[in-house]
């Protein structure tokens, strides 16, 4: 690895310089090849004992300049002014052959001057649970971070639940710049902080974006396009704080995350979400909200009038509904095989959501029917289904290709696999009592979402919908 280390260069008040803490006896889980390659590096090479301890924290890179992110956020809701990087590492960047920029980050790798009561690790439930998930994303063409590595550290992690193996993830994205990343910097007044802040997301994420205001547009454009690929898919972040905010418009954070089986709108996922403050309904207006929030920490490099930088602000981040509702036609519209979806289908998309709601539909299996003529069998009572669907076919024939041309864009739209809980579940189970074999197999099949089988095991819904009414927490 060739490291370049921008973050590291940025002035001491963005970080604190911090090594990982060493473990008892790094073990390797897992190097992802395909991701490996993509960065320009030798899995082979990853997989040897040198790079396993990398991955571990027990050995520095040469080049490598680690340090822990400082950062602030709303959490529920709530001020917290000093956050950072508690229990994650940032060993420092590297360039990929195309020139992507690449943070590789260790997170679960110790104690930072940030961990407040934390002990800086991660167990490898949330380690593997994580893995999983960012890396289906990818697959399924959301903007994530990525998981290139995971190692257990032969050392107990104590929770709730007692004694766990502990593990770390190695972590790898464009960067980890987050809202909350702005907020610390606002709340403490450092505009040129803010500044140097401003100029590294740009050049990072939204290059030719101009300015504080063309850095909150950019943003709000990738966050309003990333939401409506949640919706598209099911996903429940479940934890959208600002600090859990991707300045860039990534997927960060899956510590509660999951992707509904049956669809229920307003589900609340997680046990740290009583409230459903983050209910699959509701991410749009908190990303809004999020959004805002980064627009006040940009007011004094948006305009040096107040209420001038306060009015541009208000209607960038008021230009989110509109980039987000034409994602969501797009996506919505292609997921019921239409290859330009119009305003008035929104009446129709939004009749089969009524209908797979009021059905208790699975969300993944009734979209991906549409395409393989099963979606009839996901719905308790078929005949709300054929009324519906008497609707949808003349909207279809209006359409480009007839019905062939409709399957093939479902049947890009509407993933056949996703990483269900009780399937991560089970990998995790079986991780925990050293069988890695699940874990791997359900990697393989994720990393193929649109093309597995009709008799791959990992289509299928849990039999009964309390195995997703248990609730989990990710760390
Ligand atoms: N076990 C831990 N030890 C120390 N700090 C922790 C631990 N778990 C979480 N934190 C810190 O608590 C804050 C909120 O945690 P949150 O669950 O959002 O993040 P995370 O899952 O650790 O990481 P990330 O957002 O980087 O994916 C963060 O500052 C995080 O670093
Ligand atoms: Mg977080």
């Amino acid at each position: 690895m060739r490291f370049d280390n921008s973050y590291a260069r940025l002035p001491e008040r963005f970080y604190a310089r911090q090594h990982p803490t060493p473990v008892a006896v790094p073990g390797l889980v897992a190097v992802n090849a395909a991701l490996a390659a993509e960065m320009g590096l030798d899995p082979a090479e990853l997989s040897r004992p040198e790079w396993v301890e990398v991955f571990a924290g027990n050995r520095i890179p040469k080049g490598a300049d680690p340090l822990a992110q400082a950062y602030a956020g709303h959490q529920f809701g709530g001020w917290v002014p000093q956050l950072g990087d508690g229990r994650a590492i940032l060993l420092g960047e590297i360039l990929g052959p195309d020139g992507r920029r690449w943070d590789i980050q260790l997170k679960g790798a110790g104690r930072t001057p940030f961990s407040r009561m934390g002990d800086g690790r991660a167990w490898l439930g949330p380690v593997l649970r994580e893995y999983l998930a960012s890396e289906a994303m990818a697959a399924l063409g959301v903007p994530t971070t990525r998981a290139l590595a995971a190692v257990t550290t032969g050392e107990p992690v104590w929770r709730e639940e007692g004694r766990l193996p502990g593990a770390v993830l190695c972590r790898v994205a464009s960067s980890h710049i987050r809202v909350g990343t702005f907020q610390y910097f606002a709340a403490r007044g450092d505009t040129e902080a803010l500044r140097l802040l401003t100029d590294m997301a740009i050049a990072r994420h939204h290059p030719g974006a101009e300015g504080a205001l063309g850095l909150l547009q950019a943003a709000v454009a990738a966050q309003a396009r990333l939401v409506a690929q949640w919706m598209a898919l099911g996903f429940i972040h479940g934890v959208m704080n600002t600090d859990n905010a991707h300045v860039g418009g990534l997927t960060i954070d899956y510590g509660p995350c999951a992707f509904m089986d049956v669809f229920h709108p307003d589900r609340v996922f997680s046990s740290i979400d009583s409230y459903g403050r983050y209910a699959w309904s509701n991410q749009p207006q908190i990303a809004v909200w999020n959004m805002a929030q980064l627009a006040s920490c940009l007011l004094p490099l948006i305009d040096p009038d107040e209420t001038r930088a306060v009015a541009l602000a208000t209607e960038a981040v008021h230009a989110f509904a509109g980039i987000y509702q034409a994602e969501w036609l797009a996506r919505f519209g292609a997921k019921i095989g239409l290859a330009a979806a119009r305003a008035e289908d929104e009446d129709l998309i939004g009749g089969l959501l009524d209908l797979m709601a009021a059905e208790e539909a699975d969300f993944t299996r009734a979209f991906r029917g549409l395409a393989e003529g099963t979606a009839r069998d996901e719905f308790v009572a078929g005949a709300a289904f054929d009324a519906w669907a008497g609707g949808w076919q003349a909207r279809l024939a209006q359409e480009p290709g007839g019905m062939e041309g409709a399957e093939a864009r479902m049947a890009a739209a509407n993933p056949a696999v996703i990483p269900r809980n009780h399937r991560v579940q089970e990998a995790i189970t079986a991780a925990v009592a050293g069988d890695f074999a699940p874990f791997h197999r359900l990697h393989a099949a994720l990393a193929d979402p649109f093309g597995a089988p009709p008799d791959s095991p990992f289509r299928t819904a849990p039999l009964a919908d309390q195995v997703v009414r248990r609730t989990f927490c990710g760390t």
